[in-house]
C-alpha cells in the first residue's frame, strides 16, 4: 500500500459468537488524516467493530487489511485505576513506550502541569487528557479512541474534541472514534458511520444527520440535547398542555420510536463507505 492508500480496509466483515451475529457485512476504509466517528445505540457493536479493525478480535467472515507496520495509538473505553496506586502521570506515560518526552507529551494536550500528579488523584477530564497524551505519544498514524469524553463534564467535552482535531492536524494521523456526544461530534468529524450490527447509514455529518435512519435512531436523543419540552404542539404549532409531564421530546415527529426499526434500516441500507 502506498502512503496515500487507506490505513485500514475492511471488506464485508462480520462476527458471530455462540450463534449470535454481533456484526455483519461491514465494509469501510479509513484514510490518512481523516476523522471518522462511529455512533450507534448501546450494544450496537461499536467497540466490537474497533476491536475487529485493530486486529484484537478476528472476524468470522470477511477480511481486514491494515497498512503494513501501521502505528496505532489506542485509548480504551475505561481504565480502572486503583486509588491506592502511587504511580505518577509522568511514569504512566513512559510505561512501555520508549523515549517518551513526558513534558512534550503533556504539553500537546494542554496538561503540562500534571507530570508529577498521582494518576489516582486526576479528575475525569484530566484523566482523559492523560490517556490522549499516551495514545498520541507513539506518534501514531491512526489514533483510536473509544468514547474519549467519558467522565468529562459537558463544558469540557467540546475541548476534548477540539484537542482531537488539533492532534490530527499536528500528527497528520487518522482518527477513529466511538462517541455518544452526537451534538458535539457532528461538528468535529469528517465522516460518520452509524452502526447497529451493520452500517445503517454513513457519510459527511450534515448528510447523516438528515438521513431518516439516523433520525429514527437518534431523533429523541438529539431533541434532548437541543431543548427540553414539557409540552406538546398540535398540528398548527399551538402548545397543548400535557399535564406537566417532562418528556424532553422534540416535536411530534420524534415520538414513538426509541429504537431502530430494522425493517426501515434495512430498506434504507446503503452501500458501504
Ligand atoms: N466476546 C464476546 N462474546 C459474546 N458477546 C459479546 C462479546 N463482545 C461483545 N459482545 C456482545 O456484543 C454486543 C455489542 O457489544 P459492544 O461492546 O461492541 O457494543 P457497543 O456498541 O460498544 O455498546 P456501548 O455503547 O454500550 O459501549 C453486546 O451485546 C455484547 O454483549
Amino acid at each position: 500500500m502506498s502512503a496515500s492508500a487507506p490505513l485500514i480496509r475492511a471488506h464485508n466483515i462480520g462476527l458471530e459468537i455462540a450463534g449470535r451475529q454481533l456484526l455483519r457485512d461491514i465494509s469501510l476504509e479509513l484514510q490518512p488524516a481523516e476523522i471518522v466517528t462511529v455512533i450507534g445505540p448501546n450494544g450496537a457493536g461499536k467497540t466490537t467493530l474497533l476491536r475487529l479493525l485493530l486486529g484484537l478480535t478476528k472476524p468470522t467472515s470477511g477480511t481486514v487489511e491494515r497498512r503494513p507496520g501501521l502505528r496505532l495509538g489506542y485509548m480504551p473505553q475505561r481504565l480502572q485505576i486503583d486509588a491506592t496506586m502511587p504511580m505518577t502521570v509522568g511514569r504512566f506515560l513512559q510505561l512501555g513506550i520508549d523515549g517518551v518526552k513526558v513534558a512534550d507529551a503533556l504539553a500537546r494536550v494542554g496538561a503540562a502541569q500534571l507530570a508529577g500528579a498521582r494518576l489516582a488523584d486526576l479528575s475525569g477530564g484530566e484523566m482523559q487528557r492523560v490517556l490522549l497524551a499516551r495514545a498520541a505519544a507513539r506518534k501514531p498514524q491512526l489514533l483510536v479512541l473509544d468514547e474519549p469524553t467519558q467522565g468529562v463534564d459537558v463544558g469540557g467535552q467540546s475541548e476534548v474534541y477540539q484537542l482531537i482535531a488539533q492532534l490530527r492536524d499536528e500528527l497528520h494521523c487518522g482518527v477513529l472514534l466511538v462517541s455518544h456526544d452526537l451534538h458535539l461530534v457532528m461538528a468535529a468529524t469528517d465522516r460518520v458511520l452509524c452502526v447497529n450490527q451493520h452500517i445503517c447509514c454513513h457519510g459527511h455529518p450534515e448528510q447523516v444527520s438528515k438521513d431518516p435512519v439516523y433520525l429514527e435512531m437518534f431523533g429523541d436523543k438529539l431533541a434532548l440535547y437541543t431543548h427540553q419540552h414539557n409540552h406538546h404542539h398540535d398540528l398548527s404549532g399551538e402548545v397543548v398542555d400535557d399535564g406537566g409531564c417532562n418528556h424532553g421530546h422534540d416535536h411530534d415527529h420524534s415520538h414513538g420510536h426509541h429504537h431502530t426499526s430494522h425493517s426501515t434500516a434495512d430498506k434504507l441500507d446503503q452501500d458501504a463507505p
